[in-house]
């Protein structure tokens, strides 16, 4: 039964509740959109949740009534496997603040260290110039290749190391988060969740524990050799950042702890991933079959590195059509289409309606990221939608990949950087081709924890 004033929805059935919309998500939310509205409700299975469309409403919840919507449901399979720590799960309360904070203020500082953020990103995109330049004349999937890059940028960062595709700590860490991720989005997680009763059984769900623990011994390896090696306060990378401010803290009690560091670097490592590599995926099949596009980006880092051996992310200043382009590869890819979902932290009221503590929120980025009314060009891809009359770069107030509010991706800074400096130093060296062979483009993504566009072929060729 829906609460009194609860925001409208489709009839559910006993038990599964409102499962079947589930099916195709993305069509099926957009459809049920039309018929009750920028706010409306369903149910997963027995689990009230509140969906929330359009810029108008996304506002008023996220940002206007931040601390109301800011919460993370606590007892979803993902949660519990997780040990509710980390920071992406992690419920709205003053150790995710702490840990959020301490995170924003170290990926920062990174830009001032000893080897900036820049220069990582530098670093690994040399092996990925590696692999074109040994495509050039053949076909290359690009999949792999993209989130090798992404994958190192980010463990450059987080543990000062990089690994080769085939080495059996990353080879790990990919399979078990693949089957975290299919295992969260499948039946047994909806028993779990659904059917408090069965927790304890020896159902397959239990293997999500399993794999969940082969990944955190593998952190806590990381942070043991860590330990070893570091010199206090000449941290190397965010896991010695993190063991000094453990030094820092000592034994006040704080929510720092070596084990909260294994969550940590794992939810890290999983959310920077996936979301950057499958927005380059996305963004370079669009460049692929707008060749204007991908040649009037050319022309202009052409114009403003001029002899510059490498480009930096301040040159994005001067390059507002590029801008557009990355950000556009952005809006197309909708990366994180339902964002992480949310839940009320107390009862409080969404245009007019009114939904209690520890209601599911479920933010349909989608349909921001595509609203009529909000762009000029909303279902093409079309750098004119970040462009004003003189050519200058601007971003509408419904550009929110990363979300907004108090939980907006943590990563955004890294992600736009990574975006940025990979996008220009691909282009300005190469020229992106489809092979002849590889018939129409299918554009249609794959809903998965990401949503991703269907494996792809492309040809490369060295520009002169
Ligand atoms: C194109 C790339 C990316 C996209 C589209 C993206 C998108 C998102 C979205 C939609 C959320 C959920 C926000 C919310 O719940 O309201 C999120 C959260 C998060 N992202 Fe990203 N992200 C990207 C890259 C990254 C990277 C590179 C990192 C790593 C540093 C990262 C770390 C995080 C973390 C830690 C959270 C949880 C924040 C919290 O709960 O306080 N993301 N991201």
């Amino acid at each position: 039964r829906r609460p009194k004033n609860f925001p409208p929805g489709p009839f559910t059935l006993p038990v599964l509740g409102n499962l079947l919309h589930l099916d195709n998500p993305l069509e099926n939310l957009e459809k049920l959109r039309k018929s009750y509205g920028n706010v409306f409700s369903l149910f997963i299975g027995p689990r009230p949740t509140v969906v929330i469309n359009g810029l108008k409403a996304m506002k008023e919840a996220i940002v206007v009534k931040a601390a109301d919507f800011s919460g993370r449901p606590q007892d979803l399979l993902v949660n519990v496997v997780s040990q509710r720590k980390g920071v992406v799960l992690a419920d709205y309360g003053p150790s995710w603040r702490e840990h959020r904070r301490f995170a924003l203020m170290t990926l920062r500082n990174f830009g001032l260290g000893k080897k900036s953020m820049e220069d990582r990103i530098h670093d690994e995109l040399q092996y990925t110039i590696k692999i074109l330049e040994n495509s050039i004349g053949s076909t290359l999937s690009p999949r792999v290749m993209f989130h090798n890059t992404a994958s190192n940028i980010i463990c450059q960062v987080l543990f000062g190391k990089r690994y080769e595709y085939d080495d059996d700590v990353i080879k790990t860490i990919i399979w078990s988060f693949n089957e975290l991720a299919k295992m969260a989005n499948g039946l047994w997680a909806l028993v779990y969740d659904s059917f408090p009763l069965c927790r304890n059984l020896p159902l397959p769900f239990r293997r999500a524990f399993k794999i969940y623990g082969s990944c955190q011994d593998i952190a806590m390896r990381l942070i043991d050799e860590h330990k070893k090696s570091r010199v206090p306060n000449e941290p190397r990378d965010f896991l010695d950042c993190y063991l000094d401010e453990l030094d820092k803290r000592g034994d006040d009690g704080s929510s720092f702890s070596e084990e909260r560091l294994s969550n940590y670097i794992l939810d890290l490592r999983f959310a920077g991933t996936d979301t950057t590599s499958n927005t380059l995926l996305t963004g370079f099949l669009y460049l692929i079959h707008h060749p204007h596009v991908q040649e009037r980006c050319q022309q202009e880092i052409d114009r403003v590195l001029q002899g510059k051996d490498r480009v930096s992310y301040e040159d994005r200043n001067d390059m507002p059509y590029v801008q557009a382009v990355t950000h556009e590869m952005q809006r197309v890819a909708n990366t994180a289409p339902l964002s992480v979902f949310h839940s009320t932290t107390k009862d409080t009221e969404l245009m007019g309606y009114s939904i209690p503590k520890g209601t599911m929120i479920i933010q349909n980025l989608t349909s921001v990221l595509k609203e009529e009314g909000q762009w000029k060009f909303p279902h093409e891809f079309n750098p004119e939608n970040f462009l004003n009359e003189q050519g200058d770069f601007v971003k509408p107030e419904a550009f929110m990949p990363f979300s907004a509010g108090p939980r907006m991706c943590l990563g955004e800074g890294l992600a736009r950087m990574e975006l940025f400096l990979i996008t220009v130093t691909l282009l300005r060296k190469f020229r992106f081709l489809w092979p002849e062979d590889a018939g129409e483009p299918d554009y249609t993504p794959i809903f998965g924890a990401t949503l991703s566009p269907k494996p792809y072929n492309m040809k490369v060729q060295l520009r002169s």
